[in-house]
């Protein structure tokens, strides 16, 4: 890639390199776990928030570039966790990772990587890669960490060269939770000695189709009074009204909506048929998309990071997200009862959407982790409150 210095022989001192499927070799030092992934190489632009990041589901397969330089400077701890591991295969940084400084850690970053089976790699020039993937768009490749040094590079190439890449890839299936369970944590804060807020046991039922889910998504839900139930990413129709639900959510997930719509497609329709209240975030928003008979296409470079503007059509006002997404609905795709309801300033992409005829509404982003004064959670709550008014 242009500007990254490649070379296939490692520098004096290299312990890890990333291969990519072009044959270039990018060289740096390995931590976390040694081995070898192969996977998509993306860039997430938030400057902090990486363990949330690592541990999203949304990014199984995919390696991930962090634009911020300091990496693990805040340490790993039990709590900023989405999933109950690491779900990106590893991360790339510019700065080696130093001691936490932060009271909250119970872990190094490198430390809570290895412990994870997850692979790091320190010392690029992580600005070149990100302009490299900007222009040429994500590439495949392998992360490796030898403390060895010792890489059969030409073995590496090969693997990058010949992973199918993430397009018809469903990857929703390898991450969903394979038991129904009931989800009953709300919100925490660490300075309210984390203290969550309660759920209520008597508020709308909302059953969340795990594609992949963040446990924030849950908690707001919670918060924004919902009872929940979650269900595998592969429950039927009958599995899904089994729950009695009010509302059904679609998650966030990882990998091909096209994919994963091969099952979860017709099982929306079917809710979309009985008018049931659909809420969708991100993969669900896609797949939402999807069974209104729309497409979805790979993107260029995606969106990744914690200040992605998206413009709502409504009042025009500008809301500050966080994204993570490499696919995305078509906007020419969508049919007449479909409206779109926000889009992304970056590229003008379609970032939510709304049926006219169904109580069904999609985002593109990620409400619950979206900064700012403005910030999106409003969303749960509209959800919720539209159950709670059984329309
Ligand atoms: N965060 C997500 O749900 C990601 C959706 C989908 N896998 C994409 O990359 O576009």
């Amino acid at each position: 890639m242009a500007d990254a210095t490649p070379s296939r022989t490692p520098p004096e001192g290299a312990t890890g390199c990333l291969a990519l499927a072009n044959g270039d070799v990018l060289w740096g030092r390995g931590f976390g776990a040694e081995g070898a992934a192969v996977g998509e190489v993306c860039f997430n632009t938030a400057m902090t928030g990486y363990q949330e990041v690592m541990t999203d589901p949304s990014y199984a397969g995919q390696i991930i570039t962090f634009t911020f330089p300091h990496i693990g400077n805040v340490g790993a701890n039990p709590d900023d966790v989405e999933g109950l591991n690491p779900h990106a295969l590893g991360c790339i940084v510019r700065e080696d990772v130093t001691d936490p400084s932060n009271f909250r850690a119970t872990h190094r970053f490198d430390g809570w990587l290895r412990n994870n089976g997850r692979i790091g790699l320190a010392g690029i020039d992580t600005r070149a890669l990100t302009r490299a993937i900007r222009v040429q768009g994500a590439p495949n490749g392998v992360i490796a960490h030898a403390s060895d040094g010792r890489f059969d590079v030409d073995a590496l190439i090969e693997q990058a060269r010949t992973w199918p890449g993430l397009e018809g890839m469903d990857l929703a299936k390898q991450v969903s939770s394979t038991q129904s369970y009931k989800w009953e944590d709300g919100l925490w804060s660490a300075g309210e000695g984390y203290a969550t807020h309660a759920a209520n046991p008597d508020g709308p039922h909302v059953v969340a189709i795990d594609f992949g889910l963040k446990r924030n998504i849950l908690r707001n839900l919670v918060a924004a009074g919902a009872r929940l139930t979650v269900v595998p990413a592969t429950a039927t129709f009958d599995e899904v009204m089994a729950h009695q639900p009010d509302g059904v959510f679609l998650s966030n997930g990882p990998g091909d909506p096209a994919a994963t719509g091969a099952y979860a497609v017709p099982v929306i329709r079917e809710l979309l048929a009985i008018s049931k209240p659909i809420f969708g975030i991100c993969l669900g928003h896609q797949l939402l998309g999807l069974a209104v008979g729309g497409k979805t296409s790979k993107m260029h470079q995606g969106h990744r990071g914690a200040n992605h503007p998206v413009k709502r059509t409504d009042d025009g006002r500008v809301e500050i997200t966080s994204m993570n997404h490499g696919f995305a609905v078509e906007t020419e795709s969508l049919p007449a009862n479909v409206e779109p309801t926000h889009f992304s300033l970056f590229d003008g992409s379609l970032a939510g959407l709304r049926l006219t005829d169904k109580p069904a509404f999609s985002v593109q982003y990620h409400p619950e982790a979206s900064p700012g004064p403005q910030d999106s959670h409003y969303l749960f709550e509209q959800f919720v409150s539209q159950l709670e008014r059984g329309v």
